[in-house]
Order: structure tokens, then C-alpha cells, then sequence
């Protein structure tokens, strides 16, 4: 499945590839970008059904969804990146960190979780979604990606309740399945790459023990909580996501 991304930074720099959390697309990272950017080549792309990606009937699998990032890097002709995700974006690159690790360089998670159930609820809201729309996630959603001084301002209404209105129903609703189906906890001990782990302390969709699961479980792993912040700690913090996102993949092992 070809999924719609942005390449920005100098030729032959190392590559750092950006994933987008349920409900909101590439510009999720727009305050990361002009930053990385200054040492490495950033590759964001769109998950399939969410901004400029094309949604295909769901349910949708963690593997479909990292077959795509595969898919990408083949067809830019990338061997092994960085990569960066915040909630099913963090997911996504817990799987491919396990499953293909010689693709994975250096793994960033922000916001995310290994085991976000109860599926059911997961598998409740693609079915809402399939019957009413993404349009009605946004007054729901709101709240959970940002602290309440945040959440209300304008601005922020605006940029990202207007993305997640304009998710495709079906990609969203697939999306959610394959967060229903997720099996991650058993494969974290099986994940090499170092891993920096970010949490917001006031995220009410993974709060911070479903990173500090994540980062015991993964060997080489280390945990940032990040205050004032919710669930898209890296628009809610964008500096001190860059400073830690710079560090981790600059720094010698
Ligand atoms: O909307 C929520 O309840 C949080 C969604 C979530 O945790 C998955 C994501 O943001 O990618």
C-alpha cells in the first residue's frame, strides 16, 4: 500500500521516520521537523485512511500497518532508519522493532502503549466511527491529546480536530482494530535497538505506566515524563521532545 509522506533534510543524512497517532496525520509533527531536520533526513508519512493516505477496507493488523512503513523505505531505497511514533505510531515501530530489526536503527515512543485494551472498547469505537464519522471523535478526543489549557485554544481546535475530522472513516476504524488485536507485550524483550521512551504525566489515553512497562520490558530502554502533557506530548512539549529526540539519536553508544 503506497502511504502519502514528506522526505525533508540533507542528501545522505541519516534518516529518522516520523509516524502519526490515531486520528491525526503527518503534520502531527510539524514543531519536529525544522529541528531534526537540521541533522537528518526526516521521513513523515501519513498511516493508511489518515491524511493524504488512501484508506483500504479494515480491520487493519500492527504488520499491515509496519508492512507499509516497509514498503516506503523500500521504495526510497532505505536500508535501517530511526524511527519515531507517538501512540499506534509508537505501536507501529514497537512492531517493526521486533519483527525487523535489521530495519530499525535507533526507536523513539511517545505516548503509546503495548497493551491498550479493552479490545472491545477498541472494536465499540470502529464501529461508531464506521456509523457516524470521525467528526464525531473530535469533542472526545480533544481532551485526551491535550491539557486543558491547550485543548480549548483555537488554534489547536482547529488544526487538529480539523485533521481528525478529515480521517477517513474506514482507515480510522481499521486503525482502531488493529490496536483491538495488538500483541506486543510478549515481543518488548525482544527488541534491541535502544529505545527512548516519552510519557505525558497527564495523558489519560496511555498514562505513564504503560511506558514504564514499556521501557522494563525493553532491554536497553530509557523513560522521560514529560509535565504539562497529555496524549501528544510531542505538540503539547515540542522542545523538550526535540532536545530528547536530538540526544537519543546523535548521542555514541
Ligand atoms: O483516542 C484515544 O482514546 C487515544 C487513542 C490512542 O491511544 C491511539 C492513538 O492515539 O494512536
Amino acid at each position: 500500500m503506497n502511504v502519502n509522506y514528506e522526505l525533508t533534510g540533507p542528501d545522505g543524512a541519516p534518516v529518522v521516520v516520523l509516524s502519526n497517532s490515531l486520528g491525526t496525520d503527518l503534520t502531527l509533527w510539524d514543531a519536529q521537523v525544522p529541528a531534526l531536520a537540521q541533522e537528518f533526513q526526516v521521513l513523515r508519512y501519513d498511516q493508511r485512511g489518515h491524511g493524504a493516505s488512501p484508506g483500504k477496507p479494515g480491520p487493519y493488523s500492527l504488520k499491515q500497518l509496519s508492512g507499509d512503513v516497509l514498503a516506503l523505505l523500500d521504495t526510497l531505497g532505505i536500508r535501517k532508519a530511526h524511527f519515531a511514533g507517538v501512540s499506534l505510531g509508537g505501536m507501529t515501530g514497537m512492531w517493526l522493532a521486533e519483527h525487523a530489526p535489521e530495519r530499525v536503527d535507533r526507536l523513539a515512543l511517545i505516548c503509546t502503549s503495548a497493551d491498550l485494551g479493552p479490545a472491545s472498547m477498541w472494536r465499540d469505537r470502529a464501529a461508531l466511527v464506521r456509523e457516524k464519522g470521525t467528526a464525531a471523535m473530535v469533542e472526545p478526543s480533544l481532551p485526551k491529546w491535550f491539557t486543558p489549557e491547550l485543548a480549548g485554544r483555537e488554534d489547536v481546535v482547529a488544526k487538529f480536530g480539523g485533521m481528525l475530522a478529515a480521517a477517513d472513516a474506514e482507515g480510522y476504524a481499521g486503525c482502531c482494530e488493529a490496536i483491538a488485536d495488538m500483541d506486543l507485550l510478549d515481543g518488548l524483550g525482544r527488541i534491541s535497538a535502544p529505545t527512548l521512551v516519552i510519557a505525558g504525566a497527564e495523558d489519560p489515553a496511555t498514562p505513564p505506566a504503560h511506558a514504564e512497562q514499556i521501557a522494563a520490558a525493553v532491554a536497553c530502554a530509557r523513560l522521560e515524563v514529560l509535565s504539562p502533557a497529555a496524549h501528544l506530548a510531542n505538540a503539547e512539549q515540542p522542545e523538550a521532545v526535540n532536545r530528547l529526540l536530538l540526544e537519543h539519536f546523535t548521542r555514541s553508544l
